[in-house]
């Protein structure tokens, strides 16, 4: 299998080069060549088994024998050990054929964990055979930095810079970050957004010269392909849950990176039978724009009460355009010159394409508060902020109810305590409890400016291994 460049001028990879790579020498993201396809019959041969199988079953394909079947098989293990629930993706139902896909089972809390569990255990794997050392360096709007971090703090072969905005994610996020101490973690808070500290770090990739000799930058984000690999995984599992691949499935995916809801088209596009793919946005909004009104443009970014989802600028829409233009990596390349600008417009066809493929619904703070009020007065179910707005779009897009819709739980409302208590909830829920001395732990983070020159010294003078 090789990945191409999404701007078709950079160089072709393996598996293993893409998965140690962030952005491609062009600017562009990584995507497979050629996607694996299932017919329905294989899939539905699938049914019963466990979360780990299906995970060989779907991703195999992608690493096409670069790592042999026995040590994928025990990369992928080790990475789901580390789940509270059993069925590692638990279904929970809601409403009349409305259900809860549980992604928040893994240590950080968040659906992050699902990727980023695999990805520390397939780099060490990776590195270690390469007898070579790297430098992960992430943004985080608050959930992919400790689940990063949770995967790579045993990495020998590893040091990880994560960058979060300053003051703007919860205390409990940044506390799962900062008290980590091990002295190949460092935590960066930025003077700035989140599209500030992605910005930094797509600059770094692309331009990795102040790194020591012989060091490179591997990417955490979703930008890395083996994030959006690994998440296509419970799109498949939930489908099966449900009676898939005889009867349809649909998806409501809290979106800011786009990563999440990419992946779910991709399973569909793989042969499973996918319904609706709803696009639920925060008042961050340029995806439900692009989608109902042709206007990705940039603006002002919102602080809301759902942080991980405030995103202007969306990684992960350039793969998505990329199939909607037909591969060409040239049309991508003026559009992303286009958005630097501050927008962009998608021509006639790729926009009936992708409303063909995605519906898309907005949700503001106070809705999203009802809606947490409404579902748990009515089944005593606590959502996140996050999950609720991808419930409230799953019921103002839906158009068939006899089709299952399953609302991604992206991350567990503990981490998000004062959205909760604005919904009316007089207790905070509890933090699991290998997290229950959180907030007695000592903190230690860096706050520094928006400048790519202080960073950059930073991360020379903390370099571990
Ligand atoms: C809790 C939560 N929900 C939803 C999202 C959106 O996912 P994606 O960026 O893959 O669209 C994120 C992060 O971006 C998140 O942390
Ligand atoms: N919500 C994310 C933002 C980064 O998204 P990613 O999927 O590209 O890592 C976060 O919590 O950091």
């Amino acid at each position: 299998m090789k990945y191409i460049s999404t701007r078709g001028q950079a160089p072709s990879l393996s598996f293993e080069e893409v998965v140690l790579t962030g952005l491609a020498s062009d600017g562009g993201l990584y995507v497979p060549e050629k996607l694996p396809e299932f017919s329905r019959e294989e899939i539905a041969s699938w049914a019963g088994l466990s979360y780990q199988e299906l995970a060989f079953k779907v991703m195999a394909p992608f690493v096409d024998g670069e790592i042999p079947d026995e040590d994928l098989r025990g990369l992928i293990d080790k990475a789901y050990q580390s789940f509270r629930h059993q069925g590692i993706a638990p279904l929970v139902q809601t409403g009349h054929n409305e259900w809860i896909l549980e992604l928040f089972q893994g240590p950080t809390l968040a659906f992050k964990d699902f990727a980023l569990q695999f990805l520390g255990h397939l780099l060490d794997y990776i590195l270690q055979k390469r007898d070579q050392k790297v430098v992960v360096m992430g943004a985080t709007s608050g959930d992919t930095g400790s689940a990063a971090i949770e995967g790579c703090r045993r990495c020998e072969n590893i040091d990880i810079f994560i960058l979060h905005p300053h003051n703007r994610v919860s205390n409990v996020q940044r506390r799962q970050m900062t008290t980590v101490l091990e002295d190949n973690v460092h935590n960066i808070a930025l003077d700035g957004n989140f599209d500030d500290c992605q910005n930094m770090v797509k600059a770094s990739f692309a331009d990795q010269s102040f790194l020591p000799e012989g060091r490179q930058l591997v990417a955490v984000n979703s930008i890395n392909w083996a994030r959006i690999m690994a998440q296509i995984v419970y799109y498949f599992y939930a489908s099966l849950a449900l009676g898939g691949p005889h009867r349809p499935v649909s998806f409501s995916v809290p979106t800011g990176n786009f990563g999440d809801i990419f992946a779910g088209y991709l399973a569909k596009r793989m042969g499973l039978p996918i319904d609706q793919l709803v696009i639920a946005t925060n008042s961050n909004d340029i995806l439900h724009r692009a989608i109902s009104s042709n206007d990705h443009s940039k603006q002002e970014l919102h602080h809301t009460l759902s942080p991980s989802m405030d995103i202007m600028v969306s990684s992960n829409f350039e793969r998505m355009l990329f199939d909607l233009y037909d591969r060409d990596g040239a049309a991508i390349a003026q559009l992303m010159e286009d958005f630097k600008s501050g927008a962009m417009h998608l021509s006639d066809s790729a926009l009936s394409r992708a409303r063909e493929l995605f519906a898309s619904h907005k949700v503001d703070d106070d809705r999203m508060l009802e809606v947490i009020r409404d579902v748990f007065e009515n089944t005593e179910y606590l959502l996140d902020p996050h999950t609720a707005i991808g419930v409230d779009a799953a019921r103002a897009t839906r158009k068939d109810h006899s089709i299952p819709m399953v609302c991604l739980a992206t991350a567990h409302p503990a981490k998000f305590p004062e959205a909760v208590q604005k919904a009316g909830q007089e207790e905070d829920p509890k933090l699991p409890h290998h997290m229950a001395d959180l907030f007695d732990r000592e903190e230690r983070y860096e706050v520094l400016p928006n400048d790519a020159e202080t960073v950059h010294e930073f991360m020379r003078g903390h370099l571990a291994c």
